[in-house]
């Protein structure tokens, strides 16, 4: 049985210091843009599953990265499915602000968070992070649920802000994504 949140602790770094990405490694975790347009130009059906949504207590380290002394945030993890197949999981942080709520960002359901906030021209990010997870993170216990295969999997992490409101969203690359191909 999954707990969820899934723990996402793993080295982040700043992918300026690592030289070695190939270059589907690079366009998939460097995509500046909405990952969710961009599986959506893969595939022909595109579907969002909700595994989690719950308010949840925010670490220190993500009240850090969120800016906030906020000790609670929604909790989203979700599946992005392409024809079916799982090819992201992804997991964000999105403190219950006013300025949040009114982007119905806690109440998204199965629409993509990306198809929201890419429409919005205030929309910042921070540079991406991105880490490698080994195959005894606990998110492959998600992989062997999913009937995936266990192997080292890329995540990639940003902070999104919509007029000083903050939001961590963290997305893994499960096996079978193109990033793999
Ligand atoms: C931020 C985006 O939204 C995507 C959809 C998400 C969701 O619906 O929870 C979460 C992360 C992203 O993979 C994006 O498309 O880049």
């Amino acid at each position: 049985m999954i707990t969820f949140p899934l723990s996402l602790t793993a080295n982040w770094q700043y992918a300026n210091r690592l030289a070695t990405l190939s270059a589907a490694e690079q366009d998939w975790l460097l995509e500046p843009g909405s990952l969710t347009a961009k599986l959506k130009s893969y595939a022909q059906h595109f579907a969002v599953k909700v595994l989690s949504e719950q308010p949840f207590d925010l670490s220190q380290s993500q009240q850090l990265l969120l800016k906030t002394t906020q000790s609670q945030a929604l909790n989203r993890e979700v599946l992005l499915l392409c024809d079916d197949q799982p090819m992201v999981y992804a997991q964000s942080w999105i403190p219950t602000s006013a300025r949040l709520k009114q982007q119905n960002l806690l109440t998204m359901g199965t629409k993509p968070l990306g198809d929201v906030i890419f429409q919005d021209p205030t929309l910042m990010r921070t540079a991406i992070e991105v880490a490698q997870l080994d195959t005894d993170h606990s998110v492959q216990q998600l992989v062997t649920a999913l009937t995936l295969s266990v192997q080292p999997l890329w995540a990639r992490r940003s902070v999104f802000s919509l007029e000083n409101n903050h939001f961590l969203v963290s997305e893994i690359f499960l096996p079978g994504a193109y990033i793999y191909l």
